[in-house]
């Protein structure tokens, strides 16, 4: 990325413009045991290169994970797959890496979530398992700590995120989330309204912030 760029970073701080250009999807490896979790993971992704913004994605290549860039390819939209090189033969096939935009392979699984994480304006956290979890978990953790004002969306597809819903709704009534204010997801049941429901909430920040700075801090 260079300063042209309507992205740019400076030292630990990482600015973007007041127009939205990514989304970052986290959901599971494998396809989960209803259908609609893998046609939705296809839904968001044309939904996302149809609204013209890229994915930022693991980079595997089968489960949602598959659907989801499978949808934004079929979109002829771009697709960036982040993935450390010791999952590439478990989450993808070399064949299918070859058909992203942009593949970037990283040494280790925190080089891959904090490339995802700066590489990306908004998240959205389909149906997954326990490393689906651990991403988002990691992304209202900085949002709580004052790093990032990004969009968050749990895509609550045939009520999936029910229980996690219910667990942060439990730990806020018992005094545990504090800065609560800054953990906000959005939960939306309707995949086709993930994407303009992130797209009001940035230009909302967008707009509280005075004009043109989202601001993330790692
Ligand atoms: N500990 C982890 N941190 C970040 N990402 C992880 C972790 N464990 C697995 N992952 C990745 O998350 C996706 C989805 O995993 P599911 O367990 O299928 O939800 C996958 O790319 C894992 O490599």
């Amino acid at each position: 990325m260079t300063l042209d760029e309507p992205g740019w970073h400076c030292g630990a701080m990482t600015i973007h413009n007041s127009s939205i250009r990514s989304i970052c999807v986290y959901c599971g490896s494998r396809p989960g045991r209803d259908p609609a979790y893998i046609a939705a993971g296809r839904a968001l992704g044309r939904a996302i290169a149809a609204n013209g913004l890229r994915l930022v994605y693991g980079g595997g290549t089968k489960g949602i994970m598959g659907a989801v860039a499978a949808g934004v390819l079929a979109e002829g939209g771009h697709v960036t797959g982040i993935i450390p090189e010791f999952l590439v033969d478990m989450e993808a096939t070399r064949h299918s890496l070859g058909q992203l935009n942009e593949l970037i392979v990283t040494a280790d699984m925190h080089e891959r979530k904090h490339k995802m994480f700066e590489r990306a304006d908004a998240f959205v956290t389909l149906p997954g398992g326990i490393g689906t979890l651990e991403e988002i978990v990691e992304i209202m953790t900085w949002a709580q700590l004052g790093r990032h004002e990004k969009p968050m969306v749990f895509a609550n597809v045939c009520g999936f995120w029910k229980p996690m819903l219910d667990l942060i709704t439990h730990m806020r009534e018992e005094g545990f989330v504090h800065t609560g204010h800054k953990v906000q997801p959005l939960v939306i049941d309707d995949i086709e309204a993930v994407v303009p429901a992130i797209m009001d909430r940035w230009n909302e920040l967008g707009w509280l912030k005075g004009d043109e700075e989202v601001i993330a801090r790692l």
